[in-house]
């Protein structure tokens, strides 16, 4: 466990960077520091390695005051992270990752050897070991970042805005990856963004700063989606916190049968939906499933003739084809964005359940809301 005990920082010029803070970080979960610019994440972050030296209080790791640990001896312990990677442009790849490891001690080829493992862990093709950083993508420079920061297998890793500077998709692969590593690696991560999306996916547990270095909130981030402390954290969590705070929330789904095509079939007379709820217009869209009953796309019955094979170029993509994870932001995103206004549920295997509309997942919203409601 990391611990500040009313830890404040002021800078030479007088700036309070850090306010009496106070926190517990839990082992082996993902904690989050998030705020606006200038709060004083980084300074936070910072002191947890002693890159910042704290002006008051005591920062402890399992019981331990961090400032009688020599810093060289205490960063071994602790992976940095940082925006843009901050990798060596003169060294390969597979160097920057070894570094740690070959200063170490270790030898040269076993270093190596890790350095390669590591790159297939974060997701990086071994085939791009001998490049040179500006040889790679922004994605593939931050996934270096994560792997050299795990070389030397520390038990603590510090983030600090390591994806902002990705575009969203990217960014959003590498936080699938973050969450994925982290399952595997149950390390303990400190996490600094400034975006509260992040957060939110990410953090078994946010900080909120406020400017001026106060901490406004902690808690875990349905909490802090649904109970904000104060209007400075309401604010900041922003006027759709009610629809992200559904990612929380867990409803069953009352998911109605549906017809389904396989592929390859030819398409019979009279296909498509016409059950109550929906529209002749969404009806007309038929279920399109391979042999083992995953879903593959939609077909427009109207737009191909009786008897046609159906093909996978006859199908339409909705975002609807991905497995539910059970969150009723999930289940209304996949209605939404489902060309026939159904969202596909599927089993463990990835075989249709069956689907639901919106105005379904609503309704599931409205009944699971209850005495704990989420307030807009
Ligand atoms: N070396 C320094 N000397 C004086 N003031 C500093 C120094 N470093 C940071 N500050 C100030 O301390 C405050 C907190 O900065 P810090 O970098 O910790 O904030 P942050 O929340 O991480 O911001 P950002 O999201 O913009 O990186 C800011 O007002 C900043 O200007």
């Amino acid at each position: 466990m990391i611990s500040f005990e009313s830890v404040s920082k002021i800078y030479p010029d007088g700036t309070h960077a850090v306010e009496e803070l106070s926190l517990e970080i839990a082992t082996g979960r993902i904690t989050v520091f998030v705020g606006p610019s200038g709060c004083g994440k980084t300074t936070s972050l910072r002191m947890i390695n002693r890159m910042i030296e704290p002006t008051h209080g005591v920062l402890s790791i399992d019981g331990r005051d961090i400032s009688t640990v020599d810093a060289p001896v205490l960063r071994r312990g602790i992976g940095y992270v940082i925006q843009n990677a901050g990798l060596f442009p003169h060294r390969t790849v597979l160097d920057n990752v070894a570094t740690v490891p070959v200063l170490q001690g270790r030898s040269r080829r076993e270093a190596r050897l890790a350095a390669a493992e590591l790159l297939d862990r974060v997701g990086l093709d071994r085939n791009l070991a001998k490049r040179y950083p500006a040889q790679l993508s922004g994605g593939q420079q931050q996934r270096v970042g994560v792997a050299r920061a795990l070389a030397a297998d520390p038990p603590v890793m510090l983030m600090d805005e390591p994806f902002s500077a990705v575009d969203p998709v990217v960014r959003n692969q590498l936080q699938d990856e973050l969450i994925r590593l982290q399952a595997d690696l149950g390390k303990t991560i400190v996490f600094v963004t400034h975006d509260i999306d992040e957060a939110v996916k990410l953090g078994d547990r946010i900080a909120v700063f406020a400017v001026g270095g106060r901490l406004a909130q902690y808690a875990e981030p349905a909490e802090v989606l649904s109970r904000p402390a104060d209007d400075f954290v309401a604010d900041f969590v922003g006027r759709d916190r009610g629809y992200r705070a559904l990612s929380f929330v867990t409803g069953d789904l009352p998911v109605r049968p549906e017809q389904t095509l396989t592929l390859g079939a030819p398409v019979p007379r009279g296909a498509g939906s016409a059950a109550e709820g929906i529209s002749a217009d969404h009806g007309r869209w038929i279920l399109v499933v391979d042999d083992d009953r995953r879903p593959r796309g939609w077909l427009d019955c109207a737009a191909v003739p009786v008897g046609h094979p159906v093909g996978v170029d006859d199908l339409v993509l909705g975002g609807s084809l991905a497995a539910p994870d059970g969150s009723l932001r999930r289940a209304l995103d996949a209605a939404l964005s489902s060309p026939s206004g159904r969202g596909v549920a599927v089993d463990a295997d990835g075989a249709v359940v069956g689907t639901i509309t919106a105005a379904e997942v609503l309704t599931a919203i409205e009944q699971s809301r209850g005495p704990d409601k989420v307030t807009t």
